[in-house]
């Protein structure tokens, strides 16, 4: 039974969901790095929100890990590059907070607009300041929105509703989008130079780091009032501390920092700042959203292998899943048999699918392929970090989809470009679920590939046959399943054993002297 640790605060009804559908799971809110990193090796999956951080460290000791869940949006406490090499999954649940999010920002604008904490606290202290807070409206006010995603169109929904001019700074945003939704597009400079209020809903990446920078901020209308429900790093804090107070900023509200948990932050006191503690998530509605969902998709990748919302892997549907299972299957194994009988490096790789194959989603199969290939070399790919392997190993990877049914209902086919020139080899699956090898460098040959087996090329010649079963029989090594190939009779002849213990170096150099030899070489594959 696959076991899972919720490592952060989460809805009970993740738990429960894990419970109800096989999966055992312990829950360890609030585990300093060391106490995680003792105990990350138990567990399959990791369920998370923002505290729980993902590095090197803790991927190093995460030696059973497939999948790690984030009950929420930014998986920036995740390193994804770490992670993908290491082989695991990281998903997140992109749009369950998203509502609460945009709420968030809305309520801080309100905030902003009437000093709604300073008051709270002036009231609350018996003093009845009337005249000290003096708020704006937020009718007919500009608001510019950096980053118009899932969050930001929800923002820009809101704001049209309260009568404000929404514009829009995003590289992504098309322009049939922005009309549909009621913004106007532009460039950041004009959003600095019209915005009275500007709010942030990007990612933190090198482009946006910085993106409110001290010059930025110098550029902004004097009195603007900035929010940040999005990232820490987003904003200068130093600069905008220094645009508070000199009255150029008229107001800032920081849901996020760049220092997490903020306790002292220089910002603390400033007149027109407000903050709040990365609540931008936290409502009971958007916490049972988000925990349900990470418990149901990493449920159904750890026992289905569904992936849903992966950010280093491709889809697979809870359909497809055990469609693609076989496939998946004999991916690997052509792609193990092709990177086990390379000489020398591989430049490109080819997969194709044919009938049956072409109607499923190919990338999964692909993945398959170069972890079997990739494995030859490392015993720790599997179909999430050998992509990224194979990239860093310079392997150009093309796929070909055929509608056309050859002589197979089903078929795949692998070819990689070697010093020698291209190499195919092609499979199918018998009674659909069984992998099957039907075609190795051109020569016909039926195998199973599995367990130990030998593979000898040889001039097709009478009585071989008879010599190599000796050899073998005289070294103790009994063979299970014989599959033979030729190009043409007396012709190059390809050889298939599989064998119930591997050949001992000795047999292999006497089956390399068998005349008309020119190859052997044992292989190996998972059952
Ligand atoms: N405070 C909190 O508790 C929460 C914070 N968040 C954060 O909110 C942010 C936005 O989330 P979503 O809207 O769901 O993300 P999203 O991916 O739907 O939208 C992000 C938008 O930023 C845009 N973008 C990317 N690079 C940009 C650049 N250089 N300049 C301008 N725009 C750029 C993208 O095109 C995209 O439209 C994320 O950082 C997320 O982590 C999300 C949920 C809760
Ligand atoms: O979903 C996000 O990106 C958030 O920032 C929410 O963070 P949290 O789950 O509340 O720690």
């Amino acid at each position: 039974m696959p076991k899972v640790l919720i490592s952060d605060k989460m809805d009970p009804r993740a738990a429960q969901i894990f419970r109800e559908r096989g999966v055992e799971v312990d829950e360890k809110p609030g585990l300093s790095k060391e106490e995680l990193v003792a105990i990350v090796g138990g567990y399959d999956g990791l369920a998370i929100r923002s505290a729980t951080k993902i590095g090197r460290d803790v991927l190093n000791a995460a030696n059973n890990l497939k999948v790690v869940g984030r009950a929420g949006i930014g998986v920036d406490n995740v390193d994804i590059p770490a992670a993908s090499a290491k082989g695991v999954v990281v998903m997140n649940t992109p749009f369950g907070n998203s509502i609460t999010t945009a709420e968030h920002a809305i309520a801080l604008m309100f905030a902003l607009a009437r000093q709604l904490p300073e008051a709270d606290a002036s009231t609350q202290a018996g003093k009845w300041e009337k005249n000290r807070f003096m708020g704006v409206e937020l009718t007919n006010k500009t608001l510019g929105l950096i980053g118009a995603g899932n969050i930001g169109s929800i923002v820009a929904d809101r704001a049209i509703g309260l009568k404000m001019k929404v514009i829009a700074f995003d590289p992504f945003l098309s322009a049939e989008r922005a009309r549909e939704l009621g913004v106007e597009k532009v460039a950041l400079d004009e959003l600095l130079a019209r915005a009275d209020f500007i709010t942030l809903h990007t990612p933190l990446t090198d482009q946006t780091r910085n993106i409110l920078s001290a010059e930025n901020l110098a550029n902004t209308k004097k009195g603007v009032r900035i929010i940040n429900c999005a990232r820490g790093g987003l904003i200068d804090e130093a600069a905008l501390k220094k645009g508070l107070e000199s009255g150029h900023i008229g107001g800032a509200a920081l849901d996020v920092f760049v220092e997490e948990p903020a306790t002292a932050s220089p910002l603390f006191g400033t007149p027109g700042f407000i903050s709040t503690p990365h609540l931008g998530a936290s409502t009971s509605e958007a916490q049972v959203n988000v925990a349900i969902q990470v418990a149901e998709q990493m449920s159904d990748f750890l026992l289905t292998g569904a992936v849903t919302n992966a950010l280093n892997m491709p889809s697979v549907s809870a359909e497809e899943a055990p469609r693609l299972r076989p496939y998946m299957a004999l991916a690997e194994k052509l792609g193990s048999l092709v990177g086990q009988l390379a000489h020398g490096g591989l430049s490109a790789i080819s997969i194709e699918v044919e009938g049956a194959a072409a109607e499923l989603n190919q990338k999964p199969i692909t993945g398959a392929v170069l972890a079997g290939l990739m494995r030859v070399y490392s015993d720790t790919v599997n179909m999430v970090n050998a992509p990224f392997l194979a990239k860093e190993r310079g392997l150009d990877v093309r796929e070909v989809r055929h509608d056309r049914e050859g002589d197979y209902h089903t078929l795949v086919r692998v070819s990689v470009a070697t010093s020698e020139g291209e190499r195919s080899v092609a499979g199918t699956l018998f009674g659909d679920y069984k992998p099957r090898l039907v075609e190795l460098f051109g020569i016909k040959v039926e195998a199973d590939l599995t367990g130990p087996m030998l593979y000898v090329v040889n001039e097709d010649a009478p009585g071989f046959i008879g010599r190599i079963g000796t050899a073998l029989g005289d070294a103790g090594v009994n063979i299970g399943t014989f599959h033979l190939g030729r190009r043409a009779a007396g012709g190059e002849a390809v050889l298939l054993l599989s064998v119930d213990t591997p050949v001992p170096q000795a047999t292999l150099d006497t089956v390399a002297k068998l005349p008309g030899v020119k190859r052997v070489k044992p292989l190996h594959f998972d059952r």
